[in-house]
């Protein structure tokens, strides 16, 4: 069957996550392959969401880099403001309410800090790939000693994550397993780290934790804190379905620059998190988007007569941007 015919019989009504078990995605065993493939098309055709365990992700990494942000969150607000990610094109630290995901919405109760790729190595002054792979260098807090190190080595860890991914992305499209390859030379990954206060007491359905959206990139990777549930997921019969943190796992989500791609054949679909757990909760997105020049072009094998291409032709360095200036312009 098509993609197309295949895509017109899925069904978005889900009311749980799938969990996929990477152990073997490294194998070169075809068959194993082939299965993993068939449970991410599953998986991107009628969630967008799944889950994955033995992804890879050492839990020191996971660990150091939620102690460090810890950290840097707990410093006061004027060093924090020092970065201020709307006066650095969007890379640094964004402040509880300055950005608003939900239109509708009067600004997310989280503050978080986000930066892009860079060498662990290299100083980020002299590192002018990375102003080229994103859209401004990188900025680091001087008074949060070795939070760039633990970032940048998560970050590092996510994106090899990531690029495992590709493959069963390609082929569960039935396109040749290296087809994202010469489109994600320059990682254009971005990750944040994000601190939700927990949100009492009556409850303003206009200012939660992150207003309902969906991701800008080709897929999000995220780790979210044991044992405090938040993010919720929208299935098509407008149902918010929980996406609790499971042990030992990670949640993948399809993004705008896929669905486009894939003419909708990947759902991006929207999700939220509201903290009322009564305590502080961290969450890690990591934004793996392909090279900013790439066209997102509707692969063919997604269109057809009956399903025209639904996207204008952008570049996805012009649809992260324009979404940034969306959600942080308000
Ligand atoms: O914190 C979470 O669970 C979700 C974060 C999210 O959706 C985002 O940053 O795009
Ligand atoms: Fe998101």
């Amino acid at each position: 069957m098509s993609l197309v015919e295949l895509s017109a019989q899925a069904d978005a009504s889900f009311d749980r996550i799938p969990i996929i078990d990477l152990a073997q995605v490294s194998t070169h065993n075809p068959d194993i392959i082939r299965v993993l493939a068939k449970q991410v098309r599953d998986a991107c055709m009628n969630v967008g969401f799944f889950y994955v365990k033995n992804h890879g992700i050492p839990e020191g990494t996971i660990h150091s880099a939620l102690s460090a942000s810890k950290d840097f969150f707990s410093l006061p607000l004027e060093s924090k403001l020092e970065l201020d990610m709307r006066k650095n094109n969007f890379k640094g630290y964004n402040p509880v309410l300055s950005s608003n995901n939900d239109p509708e919405n009067r600004g997310d109760l989280h503050e978080g800090f986000e930066f892009g790729w860079e060498d662990l190595v290299a100083k980020p002054s002299v590192d002018e790939g990375a102003t080229a792979r994103s859209l401004a260098a990188n900025v680091w807090p001087s008074d949060a000693p070795g939070f760039r190190e633990a970032l940048l080595e998560y970050y590092h860890a996510a994106v090899n994550l990531g690029k495992s991914l590709f493959p069963l992305f390609a082929l569960a499209l039935d396109l040749p397993a290296d087809f994202f390859e010469d489109k994600t030379k320059n990682s254009a990954a971005l990750m944040r780290v994000l601190h939700y206060p927990p949100q009492t007491g009556p409850v303003d359905d206009r200012v939660i934790g992150i207003g309902a959206h969906t991701d800008w990139e080709c897929f999000t990777i995220l780790w979210q804190e044991p044992e405090i549930q938040a993010l919720q997921v929208l299935n098509t019969e407008k149902r918010w379905i929980d996406a609790p943190p499971i042990p030992g796992t990670l949640v993948v989500n399809i993004g705008d620059q896929l669905s486009r791609w894939t003419n909708n054949v990947f759902k991006s679909t929207v999700h939220r998190a509201i903290n009322r757990s009564g305590v502080r909760r961290y969450s890690i997105p990591l934004f793996f988007g392909t090279d900013y020049d790439v066209r997102l072009e509707p692969i063919p094998s997604c269109v057809s007569p009956e399903r025209p291409p639904k996207y204008e032709v952008v570049t996805a360095g012009d649809y992260v941007k324009e979404r940034l200036k969306a959600t942080y312009g308000h």
